[in-house]
C-alpha cells in the first residue's frame, strides 16, 4: 500500500499532532507522509464552499484538501473542529486525551499579583466569561496567534497573564510555570487530537479506526452533542468536560453569560450506554433551566 498522506496545518503544535498520528500508524507498519497545508482560500473546488457546509476557520483548508484528494486524512485539534462537518467528511479517529485543563500563565513581573488584580489577555469568550464570574472587575485584552507568539506577547506587552490549554503547553514542551483554574470548565473536546477522513475512503478509515481511543471518543461525543444542542450554530461561552471515573462517566458543563453574571451549570454522574444521547439530554436540561433565554441574550450581544 502507498503511504498515508497526513494533512496538517503548518504550526508547530499542528505538526506535532500530525507526527503523533504518524507514529501510531507507523507502529502498525503503515507508511506515512506529512503534508503541511498552507492556507490559501482559493482552491478549485467544483462547488462553492458554503454549499458544502464548510465553516471552521482552522479546518477549512484541510477539508478542501481532503475533498480534492490531496491528502488521505487531516489531523485537527478537535476543539477547533465545528460540530457540523462538511458533507463527505467524518471524524475517523480520536487519540487518547491527555491534559484537558486550562491553565493560567503569569508574566514574571506579575508573579505576586492576586487573581482579581490581573490584567488578563485572552480572546476566548468562554475563558473571559468564566473568569468574570469569579473576578468580575477584570480588565481583558485581546491576544491571538499560536502558543509561542502568545507567550512572547505576554513578556512584551502591557498585561499580566494569559490562559492556555495545558495540552498545547505540554506538547510544545514549554518550560513555564502555570496554575490550575478549578472553576474553569474546559472547552468541549479540549486536549483531544482527532483525525478527519473522506467518507468514500473506507480502506483508509478502517486503518484509522485501529488507532482510535474508544474512551476518549465516548467522552468527546457527549461534550460535542451538548455543545451542538445548546448552540444551534452560534458561539457562546460553553464549557463541557466528560471523564470516566471507575464505571461511571462524570459530566460537568456550564453555559455562562458574557459578563459572567448568569451561570447555568450541570454536574452528572451516570453509567454510559450507547442508546442514550447524554449530551443532548443534559443540554436540554440546561435549556429548560434558563439556558434558552440566556442563549437568546448572548446571540444579541455577539
Ligand atoms: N483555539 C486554539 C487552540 N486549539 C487547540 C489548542 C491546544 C490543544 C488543545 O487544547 O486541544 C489551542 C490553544 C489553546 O487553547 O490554548
Amino acid at each position: 500500500m502507498k503511504s498515508i498522506r497526513i494533512g496538517t496545518r503548518n504550526s508547530a503544535l499542528a505538526l506535532w499532532q500530525a507526527r503523533e498520528v504518524a507514529r501510531h500508524l507507523q507502529n502498525l507498519n503503515y507508511l506515512t507522509e506529512i503534508v503541511p497545508i498552507v492556507s490559501s482560500g482559493d482552491k478549485n473546488l467544483n462547488q462553492p464552499l458554503y454549499s458544502l457546509g464548510i465553516t471552521g476557520v482552522f479546518t477549512r483548508d484541510l477539508d478542501t484538501a481532503l475533498l480534492n484528494d490531496e491528502i488521505d486524512i487531516a489531523v485537527h485539534s478537535l476543539k477547533d473542529v465545528p460540530t457540523k462537518l462538511p458533507e463527505n467528511i467524518e471524524i475517523v479517529a480520536y487519540l487518547e486525551r491527555d491534559h484537558p485543563q486550562d491553565v493560567l500563565i503569569k508574566r514574571k513581573s506579575a508573579m505576586n499579583k492576586e487573581f482579581h488584580e490581573l490584567k488578563l489577555a485572552t480572546s476566548s469568550l468562554r475563558r473571559r466569561a468564566f473568569w468574570s464570574k469569579n473576578y468580575p472587575d477584570t480588565e481583558f485584552f485581546d491576544i491571538r496567534g499560536n502558543i509561542q507568539t502568545r507567550l512572547q506577547k505576554l513578556e512584551e506587552q502591557d498585561f499580566d497573564a494569559t490562559i492556555l490549554s495545558l495540552a498545547g503547553i505540554k506538547r510544545m514542551k514549554m518550560d513555564i510555570d502555570y496554575e490550575f483554574l478549578p472553576f474553569m470548565i474546559p472547552a468541549p473536546s479540549q486536549g483531544v487530537v482527532a483525525v478527519a477522513g473522506h467518507s468514500d475512503k473506507k480502506e483508509i478509515n478502517d486503518i484509522l479506526k485501529q488507532i482510535s481511543h474508544k474512551q476518549t471518543q465516548i467522552c468527546v461525543e457527549i461534550e460535542r452533542n451538548f455543545l451542538s444542542t445548546l448552540e444551534g450554530g452560534c458561539t457562546a461561552p460553553i464549557g463541557a468536560f466528560a471523564e470516566k471515573i471507575e464505571n461511571q462517566i462524570r459530566f460537568k458543563a456550564a453555559l455562562c453569560s458574557l459578563d459572567g453574571k448568569n451561570y447555568i451549570a450541570t454536574d452528572e454522574s451516570f453509567e454510559y450506554n450507547e442508546e442514550e444521547n447524554f449530551g443532548e439530554k443534559f443540554a436540554n436540561i440546561v435549556l429548560e433551566n434558563g439556558g434558552k433565554e440566556l442563549m437568546t441574550e448572548i446571540k444579541t450581544q455577539l
